[in-house]
């Protein structure tokens, strides 16, 4: 069942009323000139509903400029007279509302409407193309409904708009221009190559493409049918299309070789009572995602000419026929943040973090940015209010900031100085970022991961020297530096014996390194160190943990269901590489961890998830936090290595403060977190105070 809301904006007082006309105005002007409206489509319907309220009310204080009852809210003009007024229509959002107009329309004609067709609301723009002699003549568009610009330049690449029809007749043909899904894809990418803007949406892409004159680049939009009339010198044609039925119409267009909504999965059908225009309706809705092009709505037209006819039409829309509305597509929230992640061949992508918002029933947190001169183009910020647009399977995308939403707060966006993958310099020469490594980033970027001293800890193996055994062909996966030869070290570039001797070394003593750090080299997804250290100690061997299914791996701490589930798939994935590295002597065992019992065992339903199988440990079940320079015993450890002594002794370690943390060890310089913890009345002790809590497992397991 299609339901949502459509509460009017309460207007007090006439100062309001005015307030409101120039504002839906301003709206109004922007959306039909450019599609960048500061209000969402929901925002402006409700002000345009206020204020029609209020006309209601104070029928003597009408302003000029309020778009009631006005063909897009007044805002859009042409100089090419239509025949007949290109309408807007009026909308119900509700099975009820609906209800209530069939009725009125059947009270007005005096009699039940016995057919009605119910369509797809294409969401375009209106164009009326002019046909003489089964030749196209002139392509309109809707204007303020008496008049339109003349845009017959552009139908040459309208897909659905023939030059020619199938027989020699003379007419008018109304649509919608819309842009499919794929040209609105494709539109953008040729768009961006030229150097331009990428089209806000594909309604807005339309209505750009459509004006555009002398472009150096082709795009193309699809025409969809809806309806037909007569021109003067249509001849008996006038006749028939007078008494032919609406649904009639559409295949008579169509039967001509003109692109109507037929054969598609929202093809136009007739329905006879208002419970099967309702299903119908709610069958369109649910198919909506996934069209290959952007409705908003359903169009719920009656079918015989007659009671059309006697309906008659209103300034601003007919009485025939009404939209059932869907819920926008389009929507205000927040932007948190912009991540730049690195694809497959080096380039290097902006991606916005929304705070998340509903549209069109599926939650947004993520939308493109295209390239770092968009973000400039637009000066977005973060903390703006953005419009956001998401419609079926097209990627969420940013419209614009609501500039006058900002509160002096936003921040500037900062770009990458180097490739956030694997920190190459970044070719910032095109509209498009590249990684200078191109295809070989994403390797050098698992290798450099994996050398890492959080991972493998291979000493002289940065970033350079593992692109040199990348591009060299060395090195094809991480498991590969454990059967480099010295021979092929002594061909490289600045690699004298030492360093040769020195890197070989590293290699063979990463070979012994805890099944903790093999793991985190993996680089599975949501395993950084800690749930690496997690996942080592629970299964203490490599073996377990890749036979274990998704279940098995819930035990783990902190694993859940979905990233469960990602893991066992990742690993499936990285079964070669990880044989690779058994075949090469790697390490796959983690020191000082009992493996869990198997299923079945006794003590199996108590086993703590640990890896040590229930022995109290002096930090079981407690969160701990690390803050300041540590002291005494604890002086040289990293804080990764404070981290694993947490975790040896049976605690979990975190690096914010909060109510669960349970916790706070604050050397010196310590900070906010300290005055957090007392905040919070955390408990906080000093660096020798934890290091007699865990002095037992001070030592243990660690590597040199
Ligand atoms: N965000 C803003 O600032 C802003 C400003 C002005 C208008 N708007 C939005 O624009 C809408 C009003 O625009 P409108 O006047 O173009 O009306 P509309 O788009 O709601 O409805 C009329 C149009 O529907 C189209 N249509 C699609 N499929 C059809 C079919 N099968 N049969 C007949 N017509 C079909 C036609 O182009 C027709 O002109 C409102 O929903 C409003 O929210 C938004
Ligand atoms: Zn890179």
């Amino acid at each position: 069942m299609v339901a949502m809301t459509n509460s009017a904006a309460v207007l007090a007082d006439a100062a309001a009323y005015a307030a409101a006309v120039e504002e839906a105005s301003r709206a109004a002007a922007a959306y039909y000139a450019t599609g960048e409206s500061a209000l969402d489509d929901e925002a402006y319907d409700r002000l345009a509903r206020g204020i029609a309220a209020y006309e209601a009310d104070h029928p003597d204080e009408v302003l000029a400029d309020s778009p009631t009852g006005k063909v897009a809210g007044g805002a859009a003009v042409g100089d090419v007279p239509h025949t007949v007024p290109m309408l807007s229509l009026d909308n119900v959002f509700s099975a009820e509302q609906f209800g209530t107009w069939t009725a009125s329309l059947e009270r007005r004609i005096g009699r039940p409407v016995t057919a009605w067709s119910v369509e797809p609301k294409l969401d375009g723009l209106a164009v009326a193309a002019r046909y003489r002699d089964g030749r196209f003549e002139r392509l309109i568009t809707r204007g303020d409904g008496q008049a339109g610009e003349d845009v017959s330049h552009a139908a040459a690449a309208v897909v659905g708009l023939p030059q020619r029809l199938s027989a020699p007749v003379t007419l008018e043909v109304r649509g919608e221009i819309l842009m499919t899904n794929e040209q609105f894809e494709q539109g953008n990418a040729i768009r961006t190559e030229h150097g331009g803007a990428p089209f806000a949406n594909p309604r807005n892409g339309a209505a750009g493409t459509l004006r555009a004159k002398d472009r150096a680049y082709r795009v193309e939009t699809t025409f969809f049918a809806y309806g037909a009339l007569p021109l003067p010198d249509s001849g008996a044609l006038a006749q028939t299309l007078a008494e032919l039925p609406h649904s009639e119409v559409l295949s008579y267009v169509a039967g001509l070789g003109v692109h109507t909504a037929a054969g598609t999965d929202v093809a136009p059908v007739l329905a006879t009572t208002v419970e099967e225009v309702q299903a119908r309706v709610d069958a369109i809705a649910s198919l909506r995602a996934a069209l290959p092009f952007g409705i908003d709505g359903i169009v719920i037209k009656a079918d015989p000419a007659a009671d059309q006819r006697e309906a008659g039409s209103g300034t601003r829309a007919p009485r025939w026929a009404i939209a059932y509305k869907l819920p926008a597509v389009e929507k205000i929230t927040r932007l948190l943040a912009v991540e730049w992640n690195v694809g497959r061949t080096g380039i290097i992508a902006p991606r916005a973090v929304l705070e998340p918002v509903e549209i069109d029933g599926s939650t947004v947190g993520y939308a493109t940015l295209h390239n770092p001169a968009d973000i400039t183009r637009r000066d977005l910020r973060l903390g703006d209010q953005v419009m956001v647009y998401k419609a079926g399977d097209i990627i969420p995308r940013i419209e614009a900031p609501v500039v006058h939403l900002r509160t002096g707060e936003e921040t500037p966006i900062a770009f990458p100085e180097s490739c956030p993958q694997c920190g190459s310099d970044i070719d910032a020469s095109e509209q498009r970022w590249r990684c200078v490594r191109g295809r070989s980033c994403r390797l050098v970027a698992s290798v450099s991961y994996a050398a890492g001293r959080d991972q493998l800890d291979i000493e002289g193996l940065g970033t350079t020297r593992v692109v040199q055994l990348v591009e060299g062909g060395l090195v094809a996966d991480f498991a590969d530096l454990f059967t480099l030869e010295r021979a092929q070290l002594l061909a490289l570039d600045r690699m004298g014996e030492t360093s040769t001797d020195n890197l070989l070394a590293a290699i063979g003593t990463a070979r012994t390194r805890p099944l903790s750090r093999v793991f985190c080299a993996l680089g599975v997804r949501g395993t950084g160190r800690s749930m690496s250290r997690r996942i080592a100690r629970y299964f203490a061997t490599m073996d377990r943990i890749v036979a274990a299914d998704a279940e098995t791996l819930q035990r783990v701490d902190g694993i859940g269901k979905e990233k469960a589930a990602a893991v066992v798939a990742e690993l499936a994935e990285l079964a070669p590489l990880i044989d690779k590295l058994v075949a090469a002597g790697v390490n796959m065992t983690e020191p000082g961890a009992t493996p869990p019992p198997e299923p079945g065992t006794e003590n199996e339903a108590g086993a703590a998830d640990d890896g040590t199988n229930g022995a109290a440990l002096p930090l079981t079940g407690m969160t701990v936090v690390v803050t300041g320079a540590m002291s005494g015993a604890l002086e040289k450890l990293s804080r990764n290595q404070m981290n694993e002594l947490i975790e040896r002794a049976g605690g979990r370690a975190s690096s914010s403060v909060s109510k669960r943390t349970s916790l706070l060890v604050a050397g010196e310089k310590a900070g906010s977190k300290r005055t957090k913890a007392e905040d919070l009345g955390v408990r906080v002790a000093e660096p020798e105070e934890f290091a007699e809590l865990v002095g037992a497992f001070l030592g243990a397991g660690e590597e040199s």
